[in-house]
């Protein structure tokens, strides 16, 4: 059931199987959730929405037209309980010079509790992903849901030159 860490785990693969393949990211999907409501919030994939766009930032430019606000303000409107879902773990630099999503995440660290990740980034752009230590250092746990490494990195690298 989406209920728990492994239904929304697959809820956030599926949206990643709706990213275009792409040689210079991954595909990535991404569920925000209420955890006290156990409700869905936003989910987002990368390249869903126009521009150089990863899924965890989709989830928040979502919510932030929703209720009308720009993202930087989000954490003021947003309850106090939720848990972000991503296949990938939250990007700590992109190459393309965009903000890095685990700072998108630290602004939301009064509403954001928990990271649950499917897999660590692989080091194909970024030599060391330290978006965990990051956000564990600002008291938001980072935590593995396992079980689906191959499928989740499978559907990542899908338009990645195979070598
Ligand atoms: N967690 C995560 N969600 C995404 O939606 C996505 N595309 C990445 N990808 C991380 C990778 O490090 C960057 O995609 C490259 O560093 C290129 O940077 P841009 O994406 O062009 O800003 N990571
Ligand atoms: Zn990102």
């Amino acid at each position: 059931s989406p209920g728990d860490h492994e239904g929304y785990m697959r809820l956030a693969l599926e949206q990643a199987q709706k990213s275009p393949p792409k040689p210079t990211n991954y595909r990535v999907g991404a569920v925000l959730v209420d955890s006290a409501a156990n409700e869905i919030l936003a989910t987002g994939y990368t390249l869903e929405l126009p521009g150089n766009t990863h899924a965890e930032q989709t989830c928040f430019t979502k919510l932030a037209r929703k209720h009308g606000v720009p993202e930087e303000s989000l954490g003021e409107v947003l309850p106090a309980e939720l848990a972000l879902y991503t296949t990938v773990e939250p990007c700590s630099k992109r190459l393309s010079g965009n903000l890095p999503c685990v700072e998108r995440v630290l602004r939301l660290a009064g509403s954001i509790r928990a990271v649950y990740v499917g897999i660590t980034e692989p080091d194909t752009f970024v030599a060391e992903n330290t978006g965990k230590r990051t956000l564990e250092a600002a008291g938001i746990p980072v935590i593995h849901v396992k079980g689906f490494e191959r499928e989740i990195l499978e559907v990542a690298t899908a338009g990645h030159v195979k070598e």
